[in-house]
């Protein structure tokens, strides 16, 4: 086989001469697939400089403009773009109603290929052909039926760049790329900005230009676009398509797994099929890789933070070396041998194999994909340790230690103890343990299993049983097996 000829396409057939359809359609499975897992790669990478810009005391805006526009260029570099090839019509593996989170993201999987044109076309002057627009607020684009747009040409708007001079739009480039779409009927894909986020709306076709004076006193061009019929609605709920919210059956009829609202297949049951969309949260920190898993209707991951296996603190005081003879653990600078019982039952990070899912109705949650027994620590609520009093105002990841204690924030640093929900009938009990310093207002807080918990179940805890326990004063008694500890109660 000569490898620097590309290969021909061959038409997929069966033995009985027609198009296999089950080909066709395990080929546009596995482009889906790959759109998703450039999704995957683009938002881990771009968390993952986010934490790194944040670090560097970038604002938050600009942090998240660099490293959306450094984690594309990163994929670009390792050709991790998918859908390189500028074309007319539908994307291969991008389905209409598809939400995206920024602009970037339409770059990485082609849907639309300028980061900041609203109009993307191929080829040049006359013979060219818009293939997307993307119909944002900073133009007084109009939404005037269902089906149809009216949108405004490029070029003289001081609202997209401050710096541009106001005047006459021309026709050329993207205007000019849209005129010839509308005398070639050739299709055009829009995608609408809703709410922060950007949903593909599917195809139009260019009805009319027409000139008029803009807000800013120079003619604009004003195109009408029209959706094309027989296209499955998109799920656009608020802003420029406000009125194309279909009933529950067209929802789980064209239910996008881009889309997270979309929960329900077509009979309106849950959505079990799974999808992992992070391999490890923990980046290695952890003994097991700590997954993300979500359905196959939900692409989201978790939003930026740090993960981190030990607590940072806030202010500085002394770690004395503590010895397990006074009832606490043996720390790092015991001198207790490895054989001790009580040594580091609670210090070896993560035990058993825990993962991070999107719950139907509390966000993401944690489930353990091995067996817990009865006693058995399955993990630490790790994140900066702080004195009370300095409580922040975002408190979904403040652990209030109660008892006059401190707080331990893992808003923007923790470890997998940051995704466990709350349960009135949990399945974990949180107990203060001392190891590495002896201030008893910041002690470890560590998750032990209540009960034998089977592999696939949520981990959960009593948020309001913090301070004193509602099984009364309860203290640990470590048994015979190392790792292992009985509650008793007193
Ligand atoms: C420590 S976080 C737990 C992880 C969180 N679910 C997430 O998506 O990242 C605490 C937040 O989760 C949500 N949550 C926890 N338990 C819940 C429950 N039983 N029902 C509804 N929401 C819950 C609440 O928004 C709460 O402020």
């Amino acid at each position: 086989m000569d490898a620097s000829k590309p290969l021909k396409r061959k038409h997929c057939e069966d033995h009985t001469g027609s198009y296999s359809s089950a080909k066709l359609l395990s080929g546009v499975l596995l482009k889906r697939k790959k759109v998703e897992q450039a999704l995957v790669r683009f938002r881990d990478l771009f968390c993952k400089l986010m934490c790194q810009y944040k670090e560097d005391q970038l604002g938050n805006l600009t942090a998240k403009k660099k490293a959306r526009m450094e984690a594309a260029m990163v994929m670009n570099r390792k050709y991790q773009w998918e859908n390189t090839r500028k074309r007319v019509g539908h994307v291969l593996g991008i389905e209409v109603g598809d939400h995206f989170q920024c602009r970037v993201e339409l770059n990485v999987i082609g849907l639309h290929r300028q980061y900041w044109s609203g109009i993307d076309f191929v080829g040049t002057g006359r013979k060219s052909l818009a293939t997307s627009i993307v119909v944002t607020e900073r133009y007084d684009n109009a939404k005037i039926s269902q089906d149809s747009l009216v949108y405004m040409g490029q070029g003289g708007n001081p609202n997209v760049k401050s710096n541009v001079v106001v005047r006459d739009q021309k026709l050329i480039g993207g205007n000019l790329a849209l005129k010839n779409s509308m005398d070639a009927k050739s299709p055009v894909r829009v995608v609408l900005k809703v709410s922060g986020s950007f949903v593909y709306d599917g195809l139009y076709l260019v009805e009319k230009m027409t000139q008029a004076r803009g807000k800013f006193g120079k003619l604009v061009f004003m195109f009408t676009l029209k959706r094309i019929l027989e296209q499955p609605k998109a799920c656009v709920g608020v802003g420029l398509r406000d009125d194309v919210m279909q009933n529950d059956r067209d929802l789980g009829r064209f239910a996008s797994f881009f889309n997270p609202n979309k929960r329900h297949n077509f009979n309106g049951s849950a959505v079990k099929k799974e999808v992992v969309r992070m391999n490890d949260v923990s980046r290695g920190k952890e003994k097991f890789p700590i997954r993300v898993v979500t359905s196959m209707d939900c692409i989201q991951i978790p939003s930026p933070f740090e993960y981190i296996v030990n607590n940072i603190y806030s202010e500085r005081f002394k770690h004395p070396i503590l010895h397990c003879t006074n009832g606490f653990e043996c720390g790092p600078s015991c001198k207790c041998f490895s054989s001790c019982i009580n040594n580091q039952v609670s210090q070896h990070g993560v035990q058993f194999q825990l993962e991070i899912f999107m719950t139907e109705l509390k966000g993401w949650g944690v489930r353990t994909r091995s067996f817990i027994p009865s006693g058995s620590v399955a993990c630490e609520y790790i994140g900066e340790v702080c004195r009370i009093g300095s409580m922040p105002d975002a408190d979904d990841y403040v652990f209030d230690m109660g008892c006059g204690k401190g707080f331990i924030d893992a808003t923007r640093c923790g470890n997998i103890g940051r995704f466990i929900n709350h349960s009135c009938t949990p399945n974990l009990y949180v107990k203060d343990i001392m190891y590495d310093h002896n201030d008893m207002s910041f002690p470890h807080r560590m998750f032990f299993a209540v009960k034998d918990i089977p592999a696939g179940r949520e981990l959960s805890y009593d948020y309001n049983n913090t301070c004193k326990g509602k099984h009364g004063n309860e203290m640990f008694e470590l048994t015979e097996e190392v790792g292992i500890l009985e509650l008793k109660s007193y």
